[in-house]
């Protein structure tokens, strides 16, 4: 039995609650961004509520709807799949809000620029991950255009240029608040708000999902709230001018599914036919399976064998993510120790829940869960940039090490599963105090809050235009 316990307590009921959405067949973590079939669930879903409530009519429950009676507010995020982190950000968010506040609001996960807009912004995935594999364009990239006159007056061209769609992408889905989670949106959605005169009616937060180095674009005055997941990206916001008020730190949003009470670690093994009795390394390289994953494999098929003995110390699982080469690649090789590749996974806290410790570049969305999961953290690689942070943020708070030797990982880990069981511990322990798993919690909580009090302020059946 492994205790997975979350640093703060929280009340049982919320522990309940999570435990009975994710272990009970409503699997809350479930990709759900095919709008169309996510607005009709909702809007038929919303109808029905009306009708339980006697407006039988047809056109008495549309009428209803549109007007705000027992209105379900609609929030919309905005996200990008450039790495996986903004996604798995969002879902936890959306998750969150399902389980705090069931169905009093409807939440939509787009990526808007995608959908609506053309050239640059429409393409934003397949350039980002160009770049990153080309780290020095990258890092030109990045810290090019950190300067705001830079920045902004180049998303200000975009924003022209590409007004109408946005306009009609935000307007199509009607929202009461937009949640930014991604670094390129804050300034063009805000800039159309302006335009239609939105500001006071649609409330505009951003979620930050970079622990430490984020880029400046995070920034805009023009928020409600920025949500920053540590007192460093604060510190950040404030020398950028953010005001304290407008300022929370609660964590990085991580999905709720990830075990923060109890976990029975041998009921997962035997669930993911993952050996019992040998520890286990989980090797990733975040949603596209970046940086030095192959050699470090292999690298561990060796550390991990006792030639002497003719035996395994520990078992390798590999999660790859998008990259099916990788997979592909690996599932070929051959191995001494016990071993398991998988693509892209979408129950990941069972994974980590499995697993001893972790190896993976250092993407913010990755060591925000490990640490919940109380998984001391090799780290392998970062992006230049709003990755290069996140090694500090680990090694120095004691729930991990940094080193882009894949030999010298894998010596590591032998290791920590032979001699240096203390140091594991150690580094698990370090791992749980610095884990944030209510922050997801606290920032619906305080959505909410900041929605109710725009409500006093404004008519619940002001019929604002879009
Ligand atoms: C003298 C100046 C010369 C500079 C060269 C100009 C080149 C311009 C080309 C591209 C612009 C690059 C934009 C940089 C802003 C970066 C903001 C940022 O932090 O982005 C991070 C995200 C990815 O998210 C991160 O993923 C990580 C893991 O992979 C991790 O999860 C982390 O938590 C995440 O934050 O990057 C992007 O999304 C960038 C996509 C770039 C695509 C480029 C398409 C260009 C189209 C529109 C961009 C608008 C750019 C505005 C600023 C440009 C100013 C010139
Ligand atoms: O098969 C996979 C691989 C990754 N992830 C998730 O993708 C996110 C990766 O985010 P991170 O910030 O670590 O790196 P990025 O992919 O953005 O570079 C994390 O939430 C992972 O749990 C996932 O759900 N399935």
């Amino acid at each position: 039995m492994m205790q997975v316990a979350s640093p703060r307590t929280r009340s049982d009921s919320l522990t309940e609650k999570v435990f009975r959405r994710v272990y009970s067949n409503f699997n809350i973590s479930t990709v759900e961004d095919d709008y169309i079939v996510h607005s009709r669930r909702s809007s038929d879903y919303e109808k029905e509520r009306l009708r339980k409530k006697g407006f039988e009519d047809k056109e008495e429950v549309m009428e209803m709807e549109q007007m705000g009676a027992e209105r379900i507010k609609t929030v919309l995020i905005l996200m990008s799949d450039t790495g996986g982190g903004h996604r798995a950000s969002a879902e936890a968010i959306r998750d969150a809000f399902k389980i705090e506040f069931g169905d009093d609001y409807r939440i939509i996960i787009k990526d808007v620029w995608k959908e609506y807009t053309g050239w640059p912004l429409n393409d934003m995935e397949r350039q980002y991950k160009f770049m990153v594999k080309h780290v020095g364009l990258w890092s030109v990239a990045f810290h090019g255009t950190s300067p705001k006159w830079i920045h902004k007056s180049y998303l200000s061209a975009l924003a022209a240029y590409y007004a109408k769609e946005i306009e009609t992408g935000l307007m199509e889905y009607k929202p009461d608040i937009i949640i930014s989670v991604h670094p390129l949106m804050q300034h063009i959605p805000l800039w159309v708000m302006k335009r239609q005169e939105l500001q006071k009616k649609v409330i505009f937060v951003t979620v930050i999902t970079d622990l430490n180095t984020c880029h400046r674009t995070w920034f805009h005055h023009g928020v409600s709230r920025c949500y920053c997941p540590s007192k460093e990206v604060a510190k950040r916001a404030l020398v950028d001018g953010l005001d304290d008020s407008q300022i929370r730190v609660f964590g990085l949003p991580v999905r709720p599914s990830f075990p923060r009470t109890i976990i029975n670690k041998d009921e997962l093994r035997r669930e993911l036919e993952i050996d019992l009795p040998l520890p286990a390394v989980l090797l990733m390289g975040g949603g596209e399976g970046m940086g030095p994953v192959q050699k470090t494999a292999k690298a561990l098929g060796d550390s991990l064998y006792n030639s002497k003995e003719r035996k395994p110390i520990g078992q390798l699982i590999v999660i790859c993510g998008r990259n099916k080469v990788l997979a592909s690649t690996l599932a070929s090789h051959e191995w001494k120790i016990p071993f398991k590749v998988r693509g892209f996974e979408t129950q990941m806290e069972k994974w980590m829940g499995a697993c001893d410790c972790i190896i993976t570049k250092a993407g913010p969305g990755t060591i925000a869960e490990a640490l919940i999961c109380g998984l001391p953290i090799i780290l392998n690689d970062y992006i230049p940039g709003q990755e290069k942070g996140n090694v500090p943020y680990v090694v120095d708070n004691g729930a991990g090490v940094f080193t882009r030797s894949p030999k010298e990982t894998a010596r590591i880990v032998a290791d920590w599963f032979s001699s240096n069981k203390d140091e594991l511990k150690s580094m698990s322990e370090n791992a749980l105090k610095l884990a944030q798993p209510e922050a997801v919690f606290d920032i619906v909580k305080d959505i909410h809050h900041l929605s109710e009090q725009q409500q006093q302020r404004i008519p619940v059946f002001s019929d604002f235009s879009y």
